[in-house]
């Protein structure tokens, strides 16, 4: 087996809820639906991630469960500021691939893996870092949205900056900014104080978002995020995948074709052959990939012959 990259003791928070980081709003331009505009930077958070989006980039990215190699040499950049959608038949590996993106894959008994993930050009498997401060930087919202069901709406919002240790002099207006910005605010601004797990399943994942949102991260990676939800929903969330997209680097997992093409830039087509590991047979931009592919295996699978 190659190389295995395998640091940190397990001194780790629960992987869910996520670390959420956040995102500055481009200079000067109010965002499409919120019309926020650059005072909302006023909003000062203390110990939090580096502002902005980042670029993430994946180096020949190999993984293990208990000795079976299920992903092999996955090579992919992912652009700040832009959506990347990780598709492919069940098994391929994409889960894997996010998971390792954020340290979450070494939370599994017997996983292991090689190759590189550079975050802003900084290895995020380097001894030096700490898981919790990566998976802050790299947020991760899940197929099942994952409030804290007993919290206020609030509370849920600001939980991630407790359990990062982010300070907010202003915790009322990043509550209402993280709730603007996962477009749930004028949902829930009058029942701030309510449960979380009074919301609606699409609404506990915009929560969910709003959460993740709150601590400002430099990407957002979302696994199958509307997979538990309604139709309804499931736009909505995607409105709000498109709103945050041009804050933040946006990895997304879906098995949806349609919303990878209504979501994504970019497209990245994972394949697991039989009896062998899940790899990227081909990537690009989102309208190439689902018009005019290079591999047969990627028309057939956009085109809904297999998977
Ligand atoms: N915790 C685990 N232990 C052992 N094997 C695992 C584990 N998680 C995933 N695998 C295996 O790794 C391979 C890739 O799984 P993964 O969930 O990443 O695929 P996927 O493309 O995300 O699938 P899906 O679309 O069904 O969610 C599969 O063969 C799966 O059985």
């Amino acid at each position: 087996m190659p190389a295995v990259q395998k640091p940190e003791p397990s001194a780790e928070p629960p992987a869910e809820p996520s670390m959420e980081p956040s995102m500055e709003p481009p200079a000067d331009v109010p965002t499409r639906r919120t019309g926020l505009t650059t005072s909302d930077r006023e909003i000062v958070l203390t110990g939090g991630p580096p502002p902005g989006a980042a670029e993430l980039l994946a180096r020949d990215v190999c993984a293990w469960f208990g000795g079976r190699l299920v992903l092999d040499g996955v090579s992919l950049r992912m652009e700040p500021r832009r959506v990347t959608a990780l598709i492919g038949p069940s098994g391929c590996g994409k889960s894997t691939f996010l998971r390792i993106l954020n340290r979450m894959h070494e939370l599994v008994p017997g996983a292991e893996l090689a190759g590189e993930v550079l975050l802003d050009g900084e290895d995020v498997y380097d001894p030096r870092q700490r898981a919790q401060q990566v998976r802050m930087r790299i947020g991760m919202v899940f197929q099942k949205p994952n409030p804290f069901p007993a919290m206020s709406i609030k509370e849920n919002v600001l939980a991630g900056l407790k359990l990062a240790g982010i300070k907010c002099g202003d915790k009322n207006a990043l509550v209402e900014r993280s709730l603007l910005r996962a477009g749930l605010w004028k949902e829930v601004r009058d029942r701030l104080d309510s449960p979380g797990g009074a919301l609606s399943g699409g609404q506990q994942q915009r929560l969910c978002i709003a959460r993740s949102l709150a601590v400002r991260p430099n990407v957002l990676l979302m696994d199958e995020p509307c997979s538990a939800l309604d139709p309804t929903s499931t736009r909505r969330i995607e409105e709000t995948i498109a709103e945050i997209g041009h804050e933040v680097t946006v990895v997304i997992v879906t098995h949806n074709m349609q919303q990878a093409q209504r979501v994504s830039d970019h497209c990245a087509f994972f394949l697991a052959e039989e009896n062998q590991p899940g790899r990227i047979v081909e990537h690009g931009e989102t309208d190439r990939m689902f018009n005019s592919p290079t591999d047969p295996r990627t028309l057939d699978y956009v085109r809904g012959h297999f998977g």
